[in-house]
């Protein structure tokens, strides 16, 4: 029974990539400056002392890391008995957004250059503001500008609440963001002038990757809350990608636990299971990978290494989060049986001890666990694409065009 296991801990960077400093990124490093920190006791909030990972340890997180920056980060095992195949990989798409490193995961690296709206204020086209305000009937609009999405809720939501005027905002990545209350809006109308927000952008020829529905609750400043409501609208990717290779050429299975199904646009995903937070979403893909049949891709992402600690750059909640994640990890090494294998990497980085709260360009881990491959370093890999053109062949696919098989 042929079955792939792919996680992907979102924005989990291990050291600057070769071309950082074109982003801004010379010197970024997530995992190692979360080690860092925790090795000066400066994340003891939630926890406590040294980064302890003893199960990524022993998938090679810390090789790949030393491969990757020249230091081991603080507090990983290095003696550490290996039973993984480990690497670093590189990205060679145009950006850093989640879409890009997904995709390219997949197969499929983004080498035309998104659109993207750079003006920290006034962000957005006002031709494009008159068209959503007439179409989605709104009293107005509040924001349009470049924001972390937490910072402006506690800005705007208050006024937004009494006008009934929608949050645009948008970051360094190719987005435009819509945050709107899901009980004073109404989370169906925000989907709804999400819907219609993404037929402009794309007509208009804006070249934007997502639109992404940002609902909240809550009565005001400091008391706001994000929901996991949640919903990108993503354009599709540009040709196959593996996982539309495993469904149309062997009628296989990919099932998408959290963000998956949205970042691919829908494309070459058969079932979809939503789950809000890590702890869920790490039960939702224990229970898909005991259930799942042959030629089945179970691919989970798991959002809140970015979305709630690496963009709101709280290091001891990454921390705290990644250890989560690593007590977890023997029930999914249990998972694995006969031929699986389970492959853990990321899509970009988002170091929170960075400046700004944007992604950072680093390179990703790739771990693989399964019971035939041989463990140790499997190097540096030039394009996320390796891990895609490994699943093309060990499915028996046709050829990714992208990419070197790892294994
Ligand atoms: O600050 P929040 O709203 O979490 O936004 C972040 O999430 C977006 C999508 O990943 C990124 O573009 C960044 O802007
Ligand atoms: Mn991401
Ligand atoms: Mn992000």
């Amino acid at each position: 029974m042929k079955r792939i296991f792919i996680m992907v801990l979102d924005s989990f960077g291990i050291g600057a990539a070769g071309d950082a400093a074109k982003f801004g990124d010379q010197g970024s490093d997530t995992l190692g400056h979360i080690a860092q920190r925790c090795q000066r006791n400066e994340a003891n909030q939630g926890r406590s002392g040294p980064l302890a990972l003893p199960n990524l340890s022993r998938l090679g997180l810390g090789k790949a890391a030393e491969e990757s920056t020249g230091r081991f980060p603080p507090g990983l095992d290095e003696h550490a008995e290996i039973i993984g195949a480990y690497a670093y990989a590189s990205e060679i798409s145009s950006g850093k957004d989640t879409p890009s490193g997904h995709w390219e995961i997949a197969g499929v690296p983004v080498l035309f250059d998104w659109g993207y709206f750079p003006s920290p204020e006034n962000s957005f086209p006002a031709e494009l503001l008159d068209k959503l305000v007439r179409e989605a009937e709104l009293p107005g609009y509040l924001g349009n500008c470049h924001s972390s999405g937490t910072v402006i809720l506690d800005a705007l939501g208050a006024e937004h609440m009494r006008t009934g005027k929608p949050i645009f905002y948008t970051s360094a990545d190719s987005v435009f963001q819509i945050a709107c209350h899901e009980e004073t809006f109404g989370l169906t109308r925000l989907y709804a002038l999400c819907d219609i927000a993404r037929r402009l952008l794309t007509d208009g020829g804006y070249n934007i990757g997502r639109v992404i529905a940002r609902p909240f609750v809550g009565d005001g400043p400091g008391h706001f809350a994000r929901t996991g409501n949640r919903h990108d609208l993503a354009v599709a990717p540009p040709s196959a990608t593996v996982l539309q290779k495993l469904v149309e050429e062997k009628g296989g299975n990919v099932v998408s636990i959290g963000k998956i199904a949205d970042i691919y646009a829908q494309v070459g995903i058969t079932k979809k299971i939503k789950a809000t937070g890590l702890e869920a979403l790490i039960d939702a893909a224990l229970g898909e990978m005991a259930a799942a049949g042959d030629n089945t891709i179970v691919f989970t992402n798991l959002v809140d290494f970015d979305s709630s600690y690496g963009h709101r750059r709280d290091v001891a909640g990454y921390a705290g989060a990644l250890e989560l994640f690593d007590r977890r990890l023997p029930e999914l090494l249990g998972r694995v049986t006969g031929e699986d294998l389970l492959i853990l990497t990321a899509d970009h980085g988002c170091d929170p001890t960075w400046t700004g709260t944007d992604h950072t360009r680093e390179h990703v881990p790739v771990l693989i666990f399964g019971h035939g491959i041989t463990p140790g370093s499997y190097g540096h890999r030039g394009t996320f694409a390796d891990i895609g053109q490994t699943v093309a062949r060990y499915f028996g696919l046709s050829p990714m065009d992208y990419g070197t098989a790892i294994l």
